[in-house]
């Protein structure tokens, strides 16, 4: 799996590969050839210079060291930017690529997850494989172009030695290896409950009116302190694996110099090799500790990265869900009605609709009425295609939905419900939403045919007051009515109303009757009404019961069968007579 994730990645870095990323290898090769000529002046000091008292070498030796770091030093600072440079790029065109991702995900799947765990899923992932991957790529590219660099040195000065120095560094791959799979399992699990931890911390905040007045802050604290803990435990453990291979590091260090140190020093005795080349060997060794022990470092945060790129991978493979036709029809102009024609459908193994059948002829409107969970709401998302039938087809003039581009099927509808999303933006950009080019006096007139203009208008900022997020700063009546506004503008010739009017009072309910008896007139209309009040003069009205439409006609003649229909009625009527037309 992981070589995938590498492979991908590769994937990404490729359109940085040149001019930049070659660059930063270039410029890393210089500073690990840099490194690498230190040793080679010291022996040339010791071994050249210093016997032969050659005060003009002695004197070019600073000068030419000064000039080998500065070129080093220039070396790093390029390489660093550089690699830096493709690291960021890579970083920004996976959030682009997820952000895509997330406009189109299925709506099941962002059913099943929560928003906020998804956002800290992206952010904190695309965060460590950025760290991860990324900078561990680059550390890797560079500790081995110095390590095989001083490496080579090593053997160019004496082959045995380095023999004797290196025979032990297999042995650490194993370990290395083996606490890889543990930083990826750790970290994997830190990230999952990353996401529940911001889950609940939204939780709080969106439901803070709930918490406060169910008392709930001290339970609330606590399960997100439960999950804090079980974040720790998981950096906790992903960080002991990842140091898990240092002291043996360190170890196999020590022994190799070790081995060195008595075999190099009984030879230095022995008058088989001189002082000078010994201590620039031993130099040549100790420059290798630096990038061996970065080496071992970044792998491990490497698995950190590829642990969070694997979840991340896994976003971006969701499949799209409905899927566009291979080649999506549109449709101009819709001049004769919608038609679900035996469609069943379940959210898991249940179906919620069966075997329905429901017309809607243009310029009429239609109203499902029925219990809770009958199954009314998913009859409109099936109508907007937020999911596809498992049997059966909807169609819109005759044309499946399926086979209609959803970019012209969406645009042909409105859904006004009680909880149309507002953004923490102004009334102005609320109302205008999707239709950034409608003048300023388009969106006043949209208000005031959806009776919004007045409250609008005593607003701080009137139209350019931002509205906090799903427009808390409103009342619930406001809200449906800016929802209207935008309806208007959208001017789609098919409504979709969902409870529209259920939340509110009945001063509100006349007020945002009004607006939307504007806003249905010339369209056709789907309606979902739990107020029967509210649909008593539809063309036609279904009773939904278990998926499927029971009963159907105009309200004088289900009242007359005396059947379902007529037992909702009376049961909402038995106390009052107020009965509002649509
Ligand atoms: N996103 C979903 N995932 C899984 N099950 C769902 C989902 N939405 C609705 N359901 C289930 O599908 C059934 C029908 O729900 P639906 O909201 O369509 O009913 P409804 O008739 O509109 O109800 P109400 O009048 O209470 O709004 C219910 O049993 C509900 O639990």
């Amino acid at each position: 799996m992981s070589v995938d994730v590498y492979g991908r990645f590769f994937a990404y870095g490729k359109r940085y590969l040149w001019p930049t990323f070659l660059l930063a290898l270039l410029f890393n090769l210089g500073y690990g050839a840099s490194t690498g000529f230190v040793p080679l002046v010291i022996r040339y000091l010791f071994d050249e210079i210093l016997p032969g008292s050659d005060r003009t070498r002695l004197y070019a030796a600073p000068a030419v060291i000064l000039g080998v770091i500065t070129l080093r030093a220039v070396c790093q600072y390029l390489g660093a930017y550089l690699t830096e440079s493709v690291s960021q790029s890579i970083t920004a065109d996976l959030r682009s690529d997820l952000a895509a991702k997330v406009m189109e995900l299925p709506q099941a799947y962002i059913d099943r997850h929560p928003s906020s765990g998804l956002i800290s899923r992206v952010l904190s992932d695309v965060n460590l494989v950025k760290t991860g991957i990324v900078d561990g790529y680059s550390s890797i590219f560079k500790d081995t172009l110095t390590l095989v660099a001083l490496v080579m040195v090593a053997f160019y000065q004496d082959w045995l030695l380095a023999l004797i120095a290196f025979i032990l560094f297999p042995v650490a791959i194993l370990p290395i290896l083996r606490s890889s799979k543990k930083v990826r399992r750790h970290s994997s699990q830190g990230q999952s409950s990353l996401a529940r931890l911001a889950s609940y911390l939204q939780e709080s905040l969106v439901g803070s009116r709930v918490v406060k007045i169910f008392g709930m802050e001290a339970y609330e604290l606590r399960r997100f302190q439960e999950e804090n803990q079980s974040v720790l435990r998981s950096a906790l453990r992903t960080t002991r694996a990842k140091l898990a291979n240092q002291p043996l590091m360190e170890l196999l260090g020590a022994v190799g110099f070790s081995a060195v140190l008595l075999y190099g020093g009984e030879a230095v005795m022995a008058g088989t090799r001189t002082t000078g080349s010994f201590f620039a060997f031993l130099t040549s060794l100790y420059l290798c500790y630096a990038p061996f022990k970065g080496l071992a470092k970044a792998n491990a945060t490497l698995q950190q990265g590829v642990s969070a790129a694997t979840d991340l991978f896994a976003i971006l493979d969701t499949s799209p869900d409905p899927v566009e036709a291979e080649r999506p029809r549109v449709l101009e102009r819709f001049s004769q009605g919608l038609l679900a024609e035996g469609v069943r459908f379940g959210y898991g193994e249940e179906l919620v609709i069966r075997d329905l059948d429901l017309a809607v002829p243009r310029g009429s409107t239609v109203a499902l009425v029925g219990a809770s969970g009958g199954g009314k709401s998913t009859i409109i998302d099936l109508f907007c295609r937020f999911y596809d039938p498992s049997a059966g087809r909807l169609t819109i003039d005759g044309i499946d939905l399926r086979q209609l581009s959803l970019r012209s099927l969406r645009a042909l509808i409105s859904v006004v419900d009680q909880n149309t999303f507002l953004f923490n933006d102004t009334v102005a950009s609320n109302i205008a939403y999707g239709h950034p080019e409608a003048s300023p006096e388009e969106i006043v007139a949209a208000a005031q045919a959806a009776n919004a203009h007045r409250f609008i208008d005593r607003l701080p900022q009137g139209y350019d007051t931002l509205i906090g997020e799903n427009g808390t700063l409103l009342s619930g009546g406001q809200r449906q009515r800016i929802a209207i506004a935008r309806a208007l503008i959208k001017n789609a010739p098919i409504l979709f109303l969902d409870e529209a009017t259920s939340a509110l009072d009945s001063a509100s309910e006349q007020v945002v009757q009004e607006a939307l008896d504007r806003l249905m007139s010339n369209r056709t209309t789907l309606v979902v009404a739990h107020r029967l009040s509210t649909v008593v003069n539809a063309d036609r009205i279904c009773v939904i019961e278990a998926g499927q439409v029971v009963e159907s006609g105009t309200h004088g003649e289900l009242l007359a069968r005396d059947g379902r229909y007529a037992s909702l009625f009376s049961t909402q009527f038995s106390n009052t007579d107020t009965v509002v037309p649509v």
